[in-house]
């Protein structure tokens, strides 16, 4: 597994590919969506843009109510308002207000709005919708007939809010059953350019008509960039429209939204942007025929583009990352979050499109986590390592030593040590230079190391031309060491390096010294080193290219007493 990691820890591609399905995964499993709408909401502060100046609002607002009396009021207020609409030249006149009941106290001002609905000829107005409690079913709330009739559209004006509490976009197409009314301000705008929209924007979730009765069914919800606090929607007072303190030149040409703007009349949504800011339903739909007017409409990607996107941009944050894997992780990682980051803002900024962030952050943290893990891992163990060989240094043998010697100690199971020396290096090295010598000696460590497998094995090397294997034997026995210890040096010799020096050739060969010791009160780590080395001389004096051993009994073992118990080939 350490060898895997540590395999594909060091590949670019390894970060890449990690990132991207990282990056999916999160966003697939939704467990970051809401930090996700909080970058998403400082992202739409940025792309924030004022209403169209042809869209103006009639506010029922405190001046109106206090010039008016308390609301609702007598529907013939309405009926002058649109006449003085058409008067000043205004467009399409849009209700962001429910006129579902007959106000049985004054039929007189029902039917002069009724009138008036129809001498304007470009009145909108609003239908909502109802849930029963006790069935769940939805029932959709109409404009009274008297006023639809002469109405030029419906449109609904159902706004969705996210689990949040944010209002972040609407659904253009809405209803019970079937979402047949367009949204208040498309209804408006499909009037005043009496256009026809072919292929309606936003995301499609429902396809087809209808959808099952009493279900509220919602369409193509689109997002859109809200106006900012410092530039609000142009609004006139209701009071002041009617009373005419309103220059007409300032109401010719604009689409006109009514609605309530008073306190406590109204409902506030909380809209993206961080703080508090609130809008109501009537500046929304301002703000939503401005977004259509102006195409000016946000891409939120869903399904495969999304995909896409968010593994094109990972992949980059992944490069970024693998190319600082070595040097300096934390500014891969944050070079990495700045890319991505500054890559969504030109994809939002520039294109109008909203991409997920954090889960493209979240992979790089990962991907930077993994890559400073194994360069910690990596430290660790070339720091322990022999540079030329690759096999452990002196330092952490001795380290593994003691610990298999306590390990031992408690299982009273004896300790294989063997000590190699490869035969007259000098001499291969001043026949053939010491690069050569390298060479040589990076190959037997590439062999030695392939002969050490066992968990307890260790090979290093311990000095110039000389080596250590550690043996962990399920079955100590002298004579099977004594076996393993001469296949290393047959191998070795069948290597077949050979050299010439001063006219003669020949081969490369080790000696071998073989100790072993049970740990005790009475023997010592050096005590067992220094058998071995007694052993590794006697291979020498005997010749070379041969295996000299040395087994304890039990019994103490001093360095003195080695010589009696040493055998050779
Ligand atoms: N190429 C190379 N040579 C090394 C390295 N470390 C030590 N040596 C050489 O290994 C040689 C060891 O020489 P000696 O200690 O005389 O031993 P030997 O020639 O192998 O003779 P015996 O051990 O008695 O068989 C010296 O020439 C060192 O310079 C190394 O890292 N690379």
């Amino acid at each position: 597994m350490k060898e895997l990691f540590d395999k594909l820890g060091g590949k670019p591609v390894t970060y890449v590919l990690g990132a991207v399905l990282l990056a999916v995964l999160v966003d697939w499993s939704g467990i970051t969506w809401r930090m996700e709408q909080m970058v998403v909401d400082t992202e739409l502060r940025l792309v924030r843009a004022p209403v169209a100046g042809d869209i103006a609002i009639v506010a029922i607002d405190e001046k109106s109510l206090r010039e008016y009396g308390p609301w609702p009021w007598s529907r013939q207020l309405y009926a002058r308002l649109l006449d003085h609409l058409q008067d000043a030249g205004a467009g399409t006149v849009a209700f962001d207000i429910l006129f579902a009941d007959p106000r049985r106290d004054d039929a007189e001002g029902d039917q002069a709005f009724a009138e008036a609905i129809e001498r304007h000829g470009r009145v909108v107005l609003a239908m909502s919708s109802d849930r029963d409690i006790s069935s769940g079913t939805v029932s959709e709330i109409l404009p009274r007939p008297l006023f639809a009739r002469p109405a030029a559209a419906i449109g609904h004006t159902d706004l969705p809010i996210d689990q949040d509490g944010i209002l972040r976009g609407v659904y253009l197409q809405a209803g019970s059953g079937a979402a047949r009314w367009p949204q208040l301000a498309l209804a408006a705008l499909l009037l005043d350019t009496n256009r026809k929209i072919a292929h309606l924007p936003g995301h499609e979730s429902v396809r087809g008509g209808y959808q099952g009765q009493g279900r509220w069914i919602r369409n193509h919800r689109i997002l859109f960039p809200f106006s900012s606090e410092s530039n609000p929607v142009l609004a006139f007072s209701f009071a002041d429209v009617v009373e005419g303190k309103v220059r007409k030149s300032l109401l010719a040409g604009k689409t006109i939204f009514v609605g309530v703007t008073a306190q406590g009349l109204q409902r506030l949504f909380l809209i993206p942007g961080g703080g508090n800011w609130l809008m109501s339903g009537v500046e929304i739909q301002a703000n939503v025929l401005s977004a259509l007017e102006q195409d000016a409409l946000l891409t939120e990607l869903r399904g495969w583009p999304r995909w896409i996107v968010l593994a094109l941009l990972s992949a980059l944050g992944g490069m970024v990352v693998a190319l600082y894997r070595r040097n300096c992780v934390t500014k891969g990682l944050i070079l990495g979050l700045l890319v991505t980051g500054g890559a969504s803002l030109i994809l939002l900024l520039f294109f109008g499109v909203i991409t997920p962030t954090i889960p493209m952050w979240v992979s790089l943290a990962v991907m930077a986590f993994l890559a400073n893990r194994r360069q910690v891992l990596y430290l660790q163990y070339s720091s322990g390592r022999d540079t030329l060989t690759g096999l452990c240094n002196r330092r952490s043998f001795e380290e593994h030593y003691q610990r298999m010697w306590r390990i031992n100690e408690r299982h009273q199971r004896p300790l294989f040590l063997l000590i190699l020396d490869v035969d007259h290096f000098k001499r291969l090295n001043d026949a053939m230079g010491h690069l050569h010598g390298d060479e040589v000696l990076r190959k037997l460590g590439a062999y030695l190391k392939s002969k050490t497998r066992r968990a307890g094995d260790r090979a290093c090397r311990i000095g110039g031309e000389e080596f250590a294997i550690l043996l962990d034997m399920d079955e100590p026995d002298m004579q099977r060491v004594h076996g393993y210890a001469q296949q290393i040096v047959d191998d070795v010799r069948d290597l077949g390096i050979s050299y010439s020096d001063a006219g003669q050739d020949y081969c490369l060969t080790l000696s071998i010294g073989c100790a072993s010791m049970v740990p005790g009160e009475s023997s010592t780590p050096d005590a067992l080193f220094d058998a071995a080395d007694q052993a590794l001389y006697q291979a020498k004096k005997a010749g070379r290219n041969q295996v000299w051993c040395y087994e304890s009994d039990k019994q103490p073992a001093a360095p003195n007493a080695v010589e009696d118990k040493l055998y050779g080939q």
